[in-house]
């Protein structure tokens, strides 16, 4: 990584504002999934033991600029004070004369959380005297919010301008897990991309192309390709104004003596539920009026050795609709895979690290990322203005 560490600067006794990203799922005001509050337990534990006073600001959901209740920052807080062992203060305010009044409370080693940054406009508009207001209330930013590094806000980028601005500890592990993923590949290096549309993927498969030996692609995703081969896809998910793209995409694999994988054999429903009629076919097959829900037997078969086979696999998005269970054992059997391979396996966040936990195997993947957009716009190769913003070494 180019940019400093937080590592590499004396913050004893200094206010230090910590970008993090607290966008955790909710549920009836419970948190469902704290990874991303642990995540950041290394930064925020090491300014604590440096004796910094830490002033911790995220957003939570998107609010549009308005206060809403149930996006609070106060849970999270509660959560975090549990982690650490020790009292976070919360404000209910994201700037003014409280939260001032707060942060010169604030002894040596003590945390207090901001209320959530998007009930302000200034925030998402990346208003210059929101960043301003924000870098007045500490001597030093750190980012830690890699999950949204990519977008330009006042408290993940516009700060970044005003006071000495050093990457958090997990935004540099995740810049430095997933750039020596890409700068620096072990080979036989896989990529694996699915999820639902053509669309949101564009970018990464073409990067994936130039960089990986072996493209993998399953999900909903799939099927544009096989209505650009002219194959009947029956109601499956297509984009029809990508189908020419898919077939360059094809072109350029063999061009560039890349392995494509396409699935041979698909799961097919007559309706988007379990107890739906089902059936597996080869690809040639798609009944009119059934849908592709997931990779067939075969395909996972295939896959699965070709993720045996390789040094460095990372992952985007399921193989198939992996929330319905009789259409989930192709990402689960891909899960399987890149938990059992030797190779060192990346999961590009989103739903793909939702499939990971749900089938118990996250702990068996080397890194899973804590950005979804932000991992995705990494890998195409997009600079992040969250990290293009802060200082260099
Ligand atoms: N064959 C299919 N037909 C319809 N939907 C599908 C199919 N395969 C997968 N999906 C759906 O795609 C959704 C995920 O797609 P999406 O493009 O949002 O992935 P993603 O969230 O970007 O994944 P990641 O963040 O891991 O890259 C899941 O909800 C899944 O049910
Ligand atoms: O969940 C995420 O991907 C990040 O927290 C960014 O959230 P956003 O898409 O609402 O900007």
């Amino acid at each position: 990584m180019n940019k400093k560490s937080v590592r590499e600067i004396d913050v004893a006794g200094k206010k230090v504002f910590v970008r993090v990203d607290f966008n955790v799922p909710l549920e009836n005001g419970k948190i469902t999934d704290d990874t991303r509050i642990r995540e950041t337990l290394p930064t925020v534990k090491y300014l604590i033991e440096k004796g910094a006073k830490v002033i911790l600001a995220s957003h939570l959901g998107r609010p549009k600029a308005q206060v809403v209740e149930e996006l609070r920052l106060t849970p999270v807080a509660a959560r975090l004070s549990e982690l650490l062992g020790k009292p976070v203060a919360k404000s209910d305010e994201v700037v003014g004369a409280s939260v001032q009044a707060q942060v010169d409370a604030l002894k040596d080693g003590d945390v207090l959380l901001l209320e959530n940054v998007r009930f302000l406009a200034g925030e998402e508009a990346n208003d210059v005297e929101l960043a301003k207001a924000f870098a007045s209330l500490a001597d030093i930013y750190v980012n830690d919010a890699f999950g949204a590094a990519h977008r330009a806000h006042a408290s993940t980028e516009g700060i970044a301008h005003h006071i000495p601005a050093v990457a958090g500890l997990l935004m540099e592990k995740e810049l430095d897990v997933l750039g020596n993923a890409l700068n620096n590949p072990k080979r036989p290096f896989t990529a694996i991309v699915g999820g639902s549309k053509v669309k949101d993927k564009i970018d990464v498969i073409n990067k994936m192309i130039e960089i990986a030996d072996n493209i993998i692609i399953g999900g909903g995703l799939s099927y544009t390709f096989f209505k650009a081969q002219g194959k009947e896809i029956g109601l499956s998910l297509c984009d029809d104004s990508k189908l020419e793209l898919t077939l360059e995409f094809l072109e350029k694999a063999k061009k560039l003596g890349k392995n494509f994988y396409l699935p041979i054999d698909v799961v097919i429903a007559d309706d988007f539920k379990a107890d739906a009629n089902k059936d597996i076919v080869d690809i040639d097959h798609i009944p009119v009026g059934w849908e592709g829900v997931d990779i067939g037997p075969k395909t996972r078969e295939i896959y699965a050795d070709v993720i045996k086979n390789s040094q460095l696999v990372v992952w985007n998005g399921p193989m198939g609709v992996f929330e319905i269970e009789p259409f989930s054992y192709g990402t689960l059997e891909v899960a399987k895979a890149c938990a059992t391979t030797e190779a060192y396996t990346v999961i590009g966040g989103g739903d793909s690290a939702a499939a990971a936990e749900k089938f118990k195997l996250a702990d068996q993947m080397d890194h899973i990322s804590t950005g979804g957009g932000a991992s995705l716009e990494f890998m195409e190769g997009k600079a992040l203005p969250g990290v293009v913003a802060l200082n260099d070494k």
